[in-house]
Parts: C-alpha cells; structure tokens; sequence
C-alpha cells in the first residue's frame, strides 16, 4: 500500500517525536507519561509553542506497530496522544493497538477535526483560529482554555456551556503572557470556583 493510503487509514503516521516525560498539563500533571506527538496541524494559534509541528510532509511516516513498540521500550503504560493536531488522522487504529498492549491513553486536542479513537482521558483545548467540530463536545473529559487575551474568559465560558456536566474546566495562561494573566486568572478562578487553574509545569522543570 502506498504512504498516502496508509496514513488514511491510520496505519502509518507522520511522528515529529516521541519522548518519555512527565505530564506537565491538566487532570494529569505529574503523572509519567509516553508522549507521542504527531505531525501536521492547520489550525495555526498565533502562540503555539511547537509551531515546528504543523508541516506535516517534514516528518517520518512510521507504522503504528513500530510507534507502540518503540512506547513498550518505557515502563510507564500511560501514553499521550499530541501533535500536532492529531484528530486530523485516523486514531482507531493507533488507539486498538496501544490498548491491546496495556496502555491507558490520553489525547491532547484542538477538536478541530472529526473524533476518533478510543481514549481513557479527552483533553480539549478549543481554539478562535480553527471552530471545534461537532464531535469534540460528547467526548471532552477536560476542558483546557489557554489565556493569551482578557477576551479568552469568555470564549471559555461559551465552550463551557457546550461540554457534558462532568468536563473538568480548567485555565491555562500562555505561556509568554504569564505574567500579565496569572493574577487576572487566580481571582478568575477564585471568583468562579467551578475552574481550576493548569500550568505548565514541565517549562518550570525544564524537560519535554
Ligand atoms: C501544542 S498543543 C498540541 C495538541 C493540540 N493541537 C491542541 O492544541 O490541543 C498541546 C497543548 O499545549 C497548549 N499550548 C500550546 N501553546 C501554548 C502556549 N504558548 N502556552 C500555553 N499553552 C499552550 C495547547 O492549547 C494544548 O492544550
Ligand atoms: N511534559 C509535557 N507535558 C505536556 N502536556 C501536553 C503537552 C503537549 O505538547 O501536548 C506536553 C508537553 O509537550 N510536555
Ligand atoms: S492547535 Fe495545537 S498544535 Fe495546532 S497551532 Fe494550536 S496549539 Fe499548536
Ligand atoms: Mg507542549
């Protein structure tokens, strides 16, 4: 079968990395965690902080059996899903496989793209440059709204009203803008104690 074809399928994926860290974001900040952060992205966040990952063609083509295989090389049997965007592939195949083999997966999202796949933990983090599709609000576990602009307080609470009763709503201040958002979303929260806060603490720590 041709690449193409392959990755249609979700058979092969574009991998720009793959790497054994410490979940530095959300519900499961500090857990050890086999990251695997898939090629390509067409939603374009101004503030993206791995803008290298968008072109998708620049990245190897890998076999989802040689993906898990190289994942089964750590003793942590919790993988993430990342990119990338990675709902713009196929993930039933790459998400079977990596449970077949004992891992608990957890996706990091856009919901940009069609859901696929079968996950333990949906992390969506809707954005203004690309409208979530549909599919995305039925699966969120987690709802993680990056802070760049005051604005963002409300395009969280638009999303908020769209998730199931039990997503988990949590804030994230962008990482260049810190400093100005980090008190504006402690009184935030403290004022609306239905959201937490999520840093990311692996740039404090300074590991992927
Ligand atoms: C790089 S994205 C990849 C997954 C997917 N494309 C997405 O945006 O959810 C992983 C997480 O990092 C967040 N993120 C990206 N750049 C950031 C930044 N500069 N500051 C804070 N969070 C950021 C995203 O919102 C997302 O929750
Ligand atoms: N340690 C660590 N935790 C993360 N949580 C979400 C990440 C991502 O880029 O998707 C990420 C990442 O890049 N590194
Ligand atoms: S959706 Fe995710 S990977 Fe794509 S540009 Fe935005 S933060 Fe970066
Ligand atoms: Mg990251």
């Amino acid at each position: 079968m041709k690449t193409a074809e392959l990755i249609a399928k979700g058979e092969s994926l574009p991998i720009m990395e793959a790497f054994y860290t410490i979940q530095g974001e959300g519900r499961f900040t500090g857990y050890p965690a086999y990251f695997i952060r898939l090629g390509g992205c067409d939603v374009g966040c101004v503030w993206c902080d791995v803008k290298e990952s968008w072109e998708a063609g620049k990245w190897p083509v890998q076999s989802i059996e040689k993906i898990v295989s190289e994942a089964e090389k750590f003793p942590g049997r919790l993988a993430v899903i990342t990119g990338g965007e990675p709902l713009m592939y196929d993930l039933g195949p790459l998400t079977s496989l990596l449970k077949e083999k004992g891992f608990t997966i957890n996706i990091e999202t856009s919901g940009a793209h069609p859901f696929s796949g079968d996950f333990d933990w949906v992390c969506f983090s809707p954005k203004k440059f690309k409208k979530p599709h549909s599919s995305i609000y039925s699966k969120a576990n987690e709802l993680k709204v990056v802070v760049f602009h005051s604005s963002d307080f409300a395009f969280a609470e638009e999303h908020a009203k769209l998730v199931k009763k039990d997503c988990e709503l949590r804030i994230q201040p962008e990482w260049s803008k810190s400093e100005k958002f980090t008190p504006e979303i402690i009184n935030y929260t403290k004022s609306h104690p239905n959201w937490k806060i999520s840093l990311q603490t692996h740039k404090f720590m300074d590991i992927p």
